[in-house]
């Protein structure tokens, strides 16, 4: 059982959390159609269900005002974990717990590709919330924070047509024009340049001041440094450590020099 201290306001709180992928895998004669339909019909799952046990016990608390960052090698659970914290994912054993409704904030976050970046900010401000006259209010900052116009008149064109920096950008200030209790964000600092870097950072610093929880899974130790007072090292699903960042990042670098 995890424990919580009663002077601070716990948002997210994860308890021997376990999450699990099951994945049907290919090939063989099971994937014919008629073994598909054997399995539809008689409800059985076929035998070749491989299962990837992703986050195995994983027990913390965030509290109100941290910025925390999760690090950890490729495959080490950190994006499992942000999205069974945004609850995208379930849980297979154990619990989180999470304030509100936590924002994720991917690189792989849902806007469409076929539309226009602004007709984005308006979808996505919506999706979050807003009103329709917050989002028009909003729309303008949201679209000049992105920096996506810099160089001519890209936020009418579909989305489809920017390059992956340009849609990070535009995904992480459609996400930061909200105060979220929760705000998840996976990698998408680490995609702009250094300029929007440098604004992205500043405005995780004022949600944080607003008083929300900030996650940031980012394999950019400076990312990490620059945002994070606290720091999850994740390694093969379970935590190694949990700490200042400071702390941590110099437990972390030790392993990965080994
Ligand atoms: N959709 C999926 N189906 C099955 N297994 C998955 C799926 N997504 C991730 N995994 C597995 O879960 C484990 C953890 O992956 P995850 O993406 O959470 O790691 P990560 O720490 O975010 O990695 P990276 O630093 O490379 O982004 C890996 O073994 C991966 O193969």
């Amino acid at each position: 059982m995890v424990e919580i201290d009663n002077d601070r306001t716990p948002t997210v709180v994860a308890d021997e959390a376990h999450i699990i992928y099951r994945v049907q895998q290919g090939g063989g004669t099971n994937s014919s159609p008629l073994a598909s339909f054997k399995r539809m019909v008689t409800g059985s799952k076929g035998g070749n269900i491989r299962e990837v046990h992703a986050v195995k016990g994983v027990s913390f608390v965030a509290y109100k005002g941290e910025a925390i960052g999760l690090i950890g090698t490729n495959g080490s659970g950190k994006s499992t974990l942000l999205r069974a914290v945004a609850g995208l994912l379930p849980v297979s054993k154990g619990a989180i717990y999470a304030a509100g409704q936590p924002s994720l904030l991917g690189v792989n976050a849902a806007l469409m590709n076929e539309l226009p970046g602004d007709r984005n900010v308006e979808l996505g401000c919506l999706a979050m919330g807003m009103s329709p006259a917050e989002v028009a209010a909003k729309k303008q900052e949201i679209i000049d924070f992105s920096g996506i116009n810099d160089k001519g008149d890209f936020s009418s064109l579909p989305m489809r047509t920017y390059s992956s920096g340009m849609g990070a950008r535009l995904r992480f200030s459609i996400a930061a024009a909200k105060e979220h209790d929760v705000l998840l964000i996976d990698e998408a600092l680490a995609t702009g340049d250094a300029k929007f870097r440098k604004r992205s950072e500043q405005r995780v610093r004022e949600l944080r001041g607003q008083a929300g929880t900030v996650f940031l899974v980012s394999h950019s130790e400076q990312s990490i440094r620059d945002t994070c007072d606290r720091c999850i090292w994740l390694e093969a699903g379970t935590i190694r450590a949990d700490g200042p960042t400071a702390d941590v990042m110099k437990e972390y670098e030790a392993y990965t020099r080994r």
